[in-house]
Formats: C-alpha cells, sequence, structure tokens
C-alpha cells in the first residue's frame, strides 16, 4: 500500500534521508522510530509530495508520490509534525475549509471526533494551546474517513488522557483495516498499536522488526536471590551472564529461550525471583547501541 524504494534525500548541510526503502502492506500499521533529527519527516514530507526525492521513489496505492501529489493529497488522511493554520479562524471555521476542500458532505464523523478529544472548535486558533492545536489536527486527519493515515508525531503535545482516546482511535481504524504509518517518540504508544517497527537514525533505516519478533527475542533481566550464600557463589560460574552480584543476590541477563536457566535454578533453594522485561524503548536504546560499535 506504502511503498519507499531507495528514497534519498540529500540537503546542502549533507544531512537528509538515504536509501530508505520499505514498504507498509494495506492494513497493517507501521511505526516509524527515530531520534530528533532522523529524518522521520523528511520521509513523511515525501510520502505527502512536498519533496522531490534525488534518487528513488515512493508511491501510496500506486500512486508516484511526487507526480500524483495531489491525488495523494486528497486521499490520504496527514497529520504534520508541525500544523501551520489560517490566521484569523477558528476550529470549526478550519474544518470546515478542509471539509470545503474536500467536498466532504457529511459532518457526522467530524463532530464525533470532535466530542471524543473534547476539542472546542469555537475557540480562534490563535488563543489554543499546542495540545488543543494538535487535537484539531486529528480531528482534519481524520475527519473524512480516509483508508490510509500518515500521522507525523500525532500525539505530540498530548495530556496523557487524550494519548489514550488517540490509542482507542488508531486501533479501532486498524479494526476497520486502515493502513496506518505513523511517527513516534512515545513508545507505548507504537507497543500497543503497531504491526511492525522501522527504525531510522541519521537518515537510515537500521532496523525493521515485527513488534512480536522484536518483543520475542528481547533480553530479559532475571533478579535472584538464593537462600544460601553458597549457592549464589556456585550459580554465578554456570555460564549464565551475570550482570550484577551482591551476596545472595545475583542478576541474570536471558535472552530468548530461560529454559536451562530455570533447570539450572531448579538445584537450588530460591527465595525470591524477579523478572523484568524490556520494554520497546530499551529495546530500541539496544539497537542503536549495538550499530554504533
Ligand atoms: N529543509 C531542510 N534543509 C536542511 N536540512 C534539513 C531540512 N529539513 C530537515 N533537515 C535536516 O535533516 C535532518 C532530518 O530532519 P527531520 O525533520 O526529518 O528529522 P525528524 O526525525 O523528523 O526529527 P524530529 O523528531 O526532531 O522532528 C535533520 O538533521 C534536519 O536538520
Amino acid at each position: 500500500m506504502i511503498e519507499l524504494q531507495g528514497l534519498t534525500k540529500q540537503f546542502t548541510n549533507g544531512r537528509g534521508i538515504f536509501n530508505v526503502t520499505l514498504t507498509v502492506r494495506p492494513g497493517e500499521v507501521y511505526g516509524f522510530l527515530g531520534p530528533n533529527g532522523a529524518g522521520k519527516s523528511t520521509t513523511i514530507r515525501h510520502l505527502m509530495g512536498f519533496m522531490k526525492p534525488d534518487q528513488g521513489s515512493c508511491q501510496i496505492a500506486g500512486l508516484d508520490c511526487w507526480r500524483d501529489a495531489a491525488a495523494i493529497q486528497k486521499r490520504v488522511g496527514y497529520l504534520p509534525g508541525e500544523i501551520s493554520f489560517l490566521e484569523g479562524t477558528n476550529g470549526l471555521q478550519f474544518l470546515n475549509l478542509l471539509a470545503g476542500m474536500r467536498g466532504l458532505k457529511s459532518k457526522e464523523r467530524r463532530d464525533e471526533l470532535i466530542e471524543r478529544f473534547q476539542l472546542d472548535v469555537k475557540s480562534p486558533i490563535r488563543k489554543m494551546s499546542k495540545g488543543m492545536k494538535q487535537k484539531l489536527g486529528i480531528v482534519a486527519a481524520f475527519m473524512h474517513d480516509p483508508d490510509i493515515l500518515i500521522l507525523d508525531e500525532p500525539t505530540s503535545g498530548l495530556d496523557p488522557l487524550m494519548q489514550q482516546v488517540f490509542i482507542e482511535l488508531i486501533l479501532e481504524e486498524k479494526n476497520k483495516g486502515k493502513t496506518i504509518f505513523m511517527s513516534s517518540h512515545i513508545f507505548p504508544e507504537i507497543q500497543r498499536t503497531c504491526d511492525r517497527v522501522g527504525m531510522i537514525k541519521d537518515g537510515r533505516l537500521i532496523a525493521e522488526k515485527n513488534i512480536h519478533d522484536l518483543q520475542s527475542e528481547q533480553r530479559r533481566v532475571y533478579e535472584v536471590e538464593f537462600f544460601d550464600l553458597n549457592n549464589a557463589n556456585q550459580f554465578i560460574h554456570t555460564g549464565f551472564e551475570i550482570i550484577g552480584h551482591n551476596g545472595q543476590r545475583v542478576i541474570v541477563s536471558i535472552q530468548g529461550n530461560c529454559n536451562a536457566f530455570i533447570r539450572e535454578l531448579a538445584k537450588y533453594e530460591v527465595r525470591s525471583l524477579d523478572i523484568h522485561e524490556l520494554d520497546l524503548e530499551e529495546i530500541f536504546l539496544e539497537y542503536y547501541e549495538r550499530k554504533e560499535k
């Protein structure tokens, strides 16, 4: 549904995106992760046809993002990273203007979204807070019920309650079979909504993972407290990766299958066992660190 093929854009300062190739399948929610300045917005601007690639191409639903930009902008629900609004309008006037441009007749979906996000649409846009403007941008992106959504840091500026409302909206859209590409810094929302994640760093896609694979290949950290100090001392020489040891307490890191570890542990009297599962943020940092070595 969304295809990027060797997408490259180098700015005069040498920064940009380089040879980005990825595919988002119909009905998939794809999370695009990366630190500040990694190239997420630049990639998204190419998808929306606002930038012409130096090399490579991108397509949405068979349309070329640069050549067929107008058709893409009409079809796709887009939330920019930084939204520019028309001066002197209020929220409702802005939404009406967009609805007019899209030839949108029904106001039902729009009003439902306004209600959900508790948006005061009568308020002049210049008086709106960052979060209010973000909610207005979300309503604008979703109100024409598009089957493809491209969202640049969609929850930026939203409070935790509204982040939750947003996650529920994404899950609903996903159930309806929508194709969603979204960039984010916020790991729990990616973890809860996305099927696959791509990680971009310095303009290059450094990893692409199915969210379940990412979770299953992840490392777990076990904190074991033995009854007997001798047992603890014995255990640390059995070949497992020990990342901490203090008296009867031993901290062990296990990648993947934990059977051998459980079998070894069963030989001792154990007072307590705590398991710490790395969350997506920690996994992501591990990936970055590995790539740096
Ligand atoms: N028009 C431009 N001219 C020159 N450099 C640019 C331009 N747009 C982006 N860049 C540079 O390209 C790199 C990628 O920027 P981009 O905005 O795509 O990053 P991002 O991943 O969206 O970051 P953030 O999370 O901070 O929004 C940055 O180093 C940025 O300074």
